[in-house]
């Protein structure tokens, strides 16, 4: 079981990281204020936990309500994990990269139809289906590193695909409606908990079929096929017998295999979610590496002078980074992020998961063009 605390009678906090991994005091102390919200039973923080806007990023909190909050502002956000009918050791990174900058920009494909086809209603944010947007989404070609279990139908041959994205404007609007209703929490039978979890399905639906577009568009690019080997979404709420569960940067432990990135200058790895892990988890594990520095306080850390911007543009494995936002290109610098192996480290020691592959990144798309960044996309 994680290191657990009670305080004053609050929901009970469990921590699944070790002592000496690097957990910002005021992110614990989010966690702490949320076990403190009336109708909070349980609370999680996950090894990538870290501060976020609205509280903890990393953690699944169960409680008696609907707490609109705790999902965030980019509802349905995920990862999925695709795989390329091309073997890796024949891509050439340049020419890859040049190929993959077509997924940066607007897709001019059949909005309408593909949402139909998938039936999904329309919405005032379907112009952004099939891109990647601001902030750390990304869509990223990658190699297998090793495979750690032969039965885990990884191809160590092949080349995959990994898209981090959610349902851009959705989820903003989502959120920013509970905002002007007071950001109440909601019971799950009222008409106003109804119609919350309507909208969040359908937005968790948009941004599953928003990564599907988006793997579709980067396959097309490099004139291959990609197969879905692993998706879910870290930023939900399930209504489940025992409560509702929030997951705030978790990925769920009992949907299968799981992606959990480091960044984009570090390996990602793909873990099967144990099903002896602890009850104090609340079915979840760690979505990502977690941010170890905040935004703003990348200004200055990396990239000021022109030849570490040239690194900012490159991986330590030789791979490339698209991205002509210069803020973003610092913002999200593999610096950003906690070491990976730590987290992979704790899921491990704490029974939450085992890994079965792990993957290094050849090509990092992000932003092409100088848009604005969307206030969705920024934590
Ligand atoms: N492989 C890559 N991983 C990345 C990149 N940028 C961020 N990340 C990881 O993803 C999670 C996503 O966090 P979220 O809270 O925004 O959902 C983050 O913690 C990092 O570990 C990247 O470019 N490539
Ligand atoms: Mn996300």
């Amino acid at each position: 079981m994680g290191n657990s605390h009670r305080v004053d009678g609050r929901a009970p906090v469990h921590g699944f990281y070790a002592s000496s991994s690097w957990i910002e005091g005021a992110a614990v102390r989010q966690l702490e204020a949320v076990a403190a919200i009336s109708g909070v039973c349980a609370v999680a923080g996950m090894p990538d936990l870290h501060p976020g806007k609205f509280g903890p990023v990393g953690c699944a909190i169960l409680a008696d309500h609907i707490h609109p909050a705790f999902v965030g502002s980019d509802a349905g956000c995920g990862m999925a994990l695709f795989a390329l009918d091309i073997a890796s050791r024949r891509l050439r990174i340049d020419k890859a990269a040049d190929r993959l900058r077509d997924v940066a920009k607007p897709y001019d494909g059949d909005i309408a139809g593909e949402l139909a086809m998938h039936g999904l209603a329309p919405s005032d944010f379907d112009a952004a289906l099939g891109t990647i947007g601001g902030g750390n989404h990304f869509c990223e070609l990658q190699a297998v590193e090793e495979v750690f279990d032969p039965n885990c139908g990884i191809d160590r041959d092949r080349a995959y695909l990994l898209v981090h994205s959610g349902s851009r404007g959705l989820g903003h609007q989502l959120l920013e409606r509970q905002v002007a209703d007071g950001l109440r929490p909601l019971a799950t039978d009222s008409a106003a908990g109804q119609a919350y979890l309507q909208a969040h399905d359908h937005a968790l639906r948009w941004a599953s079929r928003n990564r599907q577009v988006i793997a579709q568009r980067a396959a097309a690019a490099l004139r291959c096929e990609a197969d879905p080997v692993c998706e879910c979404s870290h930023n939900c709420v399930v209504h489940r017998a025992d409560g509702v569960l929030h997951r705030k940067g978790a990925a769920p432990s009992d949907q299968g295999l799981v992606v959990v990135p480091g960044s984009r200058g570090a390996l990602s790895y793909l873990v099967a979610p144990l099903a002896t892990a602890p009850k104090e988890a609340l079915w979840s594990i760690a979505h990502g590496a977690g941010r170890k520095f905040d935004r703003s306080s990348m200004m200055g850390r990396v990239g000021a002078t022109r030849s570490d911007r040239e690194r900012l543009a490159r991986n330590p494995f030789g791979g490339s980074v698209i991205c002509e936002d210069r803020a973003l290109l610092v913002e999200e610098a593999p610096e950003a992020y906690k070491p990976i192996a730590g987290v992979i480290g704790d899921l491990e020691a704490f029974g939450l998961a085992r890994v079965v592959a792990s993957f290094r990144p050849l090509v990092t798309v992000k932003k092409i063009a100088n848009e604005r960044p969307r206030r969705e996309d920024r934590r």
